[in-house]
């Protein structure tokens, strides 16, 4: 028997599941790296091999703190948390981190550091997903946590100008005060600095409604390797003048610059929003309810996002959030965004009637399935874009691959936006589970003409496997953007593009 229920945005409920992810118990998303020193250096994991920089002396510490006094931070206990990720899987081994307020003192430090040559890695609120945001060897972290002022916000127009360092729900809460809302939602957000989105070009949860950072980002301010500053920070829905060169950063992953400022479109908030958790007997229903609802939804379908039962069951498990409906192979979260509630509610209630006339309707629950499985032990993760059709058979693929091998095979993510997030557990980090995964997962991905990417970026681990997504000439030609914008590559270095094979000398 199927049931159907709607939640408001700002239900008790589903605050709750939304707040949580961001900054979960005891494991703030980014800092306090309680159990940091048991997670294995990611040289002596990895086979890589430190590239001839610079190595930090006391001058060096001496003349940073000359430029921003008292915001040097160099004590081994304090410097910590910035070397690990968020997921505990990576290590690096910085001595130092400084925290700058302003594009000018970023520029001051990366002059410094381009002369010196001493590597930088530039690190926001430190929650990405794929290594990027730590250091792999001694780095210096240059962090944007001081840069969190907003610049402007144009009511009229809705475009804010900010710095790198604002976190994205402080930004959110700061427009949804001015009625309009940020054009993008992770869970991440009460941690992510709105510059390491855009480095990154974090999708997350509204870009079904809103599209990508691609087109909501209309300008930037970055300074480059040599501390030169670029100012591209328009306020301009319309700019043709020649090459379109914020966009070269968005997405680079602080390779080719430190982002320090941003020029975002915001969406007015919507009047009316509404979440629906439905339950679908298999993935060929889960797919038939989303043309139904695309069908019968249209412009106020914000998201759309699902999950398997595995997924739900460690939710259960970890979380200790119950499932209020009964179980069900896969489950599908369901948001519309609209200016008028009667008309939106209408709109979801006959499409959920219809969806339950043909047996779909279930409920359930999605955001923090990637807390849960935090709780397994080392989450192997996998963030690929395929045809949606064929999405789900990556993870019944791998699941008989694997078999025993791994813990839990699980698979989730926003099918709206074609997009899969196959998460493999296991108690902890094996070379050998690894080799079984991968290459499997890329070449997989690569026959269905997938990326191997949609929304997490390369980082560090995933650098090496470029070349499923992309051909070599494309590849030749980053490797050629980024000797001309940062040739001695100081720059967040053993990130995004690809390395010969080396040897640790760790
Ligand atoms: O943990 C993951 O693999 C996905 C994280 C995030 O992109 C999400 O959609 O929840
Ligand atoms: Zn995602």
């Amino acid at each position: 028997m199927a049931s159907a229920v709607l939640w408001r945005r700002g239900a008790a409920w589903l605050r709750s599941c939304r707040g949580n992810r961001r900054e979960p118990p005891g494991v703030p998303r980014g800092r306090g790296c309680a159990g940091s020193r048991d997670v294995v250096p990611t040289c002596e994991r990895y086979a890589v091999r430190r590239l001839p920089f610079a190595r930090l002396e006391e001058r060096d510490v001496a003349a940073f703190e000359r430029l921003m006094p008292g915001r040097v931070v160099s004590a081994e206990e304090e410097v910590k948390p910035f070397n690990v990720d968020w997921l505990k899987s990576v290590r690096g081994c910085s001595q130092l981190v400084l925290k700058p307020q302003t594009t000018a003192e970023v520029s001051q430090v990366l002059r410094y550091c381009y002369e010196r040559n001493l590597a930088v890695n530039p690190q926001g609120g430190n929650t990405g997903l794929v290594g990027g945001s730590v250091p792999v060897f001694d780095e210096i972290i240059l962090s944007t946590a001081l840069m969190n002022q907003v610049i402007s916000f144009d009511k009229v127009s809705g475009i804010l100008v900010c710095q790198a360092g604002c976190v994205l729900e402080r930004l959110n809460e700061y427009l949804e005060e001015q009625g309009f809302i940020m054009p993008l939602d992770l869970g991440a957000k009460g941690s992510c600095h709105i510059g390491g989105n855009v480095a990154t070009n974090a999708g997350g949860l509204r870009l079904l409604r809103y599209g990508s950072l691609r087109g909501t980002v209309l300008g930037l301010e970055v300074v480059l390797a040599d501390g030169s500053a670029l100012d591209c920070l328009m306020s301009l829905r319309k700019d043709n003048t020649g090459y379109d060169l914020k966009q070269l950063f968005i997405g680079s992953e602080g390779t080719l610059g430190v982002i320090t400022a941003v020029s975002i479109l915001c969406p007015q908030k919507p009047k009316a929003v509404n979440v629906a958790f439905l339950g679908c007997p298999s993935f060929a229903k889960v797919l038939e309810t989303f043309t139904t609802c695309r069908a019968m939804l249209g412009e106020i379908l914000s998201a759309y996002e699902f999950m398997d039962e595995k997924c739900m069951e460690l939710v259960e498990r970890h979380l200790k959030l119950s499932s209020p409906v009964a179980d069900s192979p896969f489950y599908v979260l369901i948001e519309t965004s609209g200016s008028n509630s009667t008309h939106d509610e209408e709109k979801l209630n006959n499409f959920l009637e219809q969806a339950m006339a043909s047996g779909m309707v279930l409920w359930s629950l999605r955001e923090r399935i990637t807390e849960a499985l935090t709780h397994e032990g080392y989450v192997y993760k996998y963030d690929i874009s395929l045809p949606v059709a064929k999405l789900y058979n990556l993870v019944t693929d791998m699941r008989a691959r694997l078999g025993q091998s791994a813990k839990n095979v699980v698979g989730y993510g926003h099918l709206g936006d074609g997009n899969l997030h196959l998460n493999i557990t296991a108690e902890s980090y094996s070379h050998s589970l690894l080799d079984a995964i991968e290459p499997f997962v890329y070449e997989w991905t690569a026959r269905c003409s997938g990326s191997i990417s949609a929304e997490h970026g390369l980082g560090f681990k995933k650098k090496q496997f470029i070349q499923y997504s992309k051909p070599r000439e494309a590849v030749v030609l980053m490797q050629q953007f980024k000797a001309m914008l940062d040739p001695k590559g100081i720059l967040n270095p053993y990130k995004t593009l690809p390395s010969a094979p080396e040897r640790s000398t760790c």
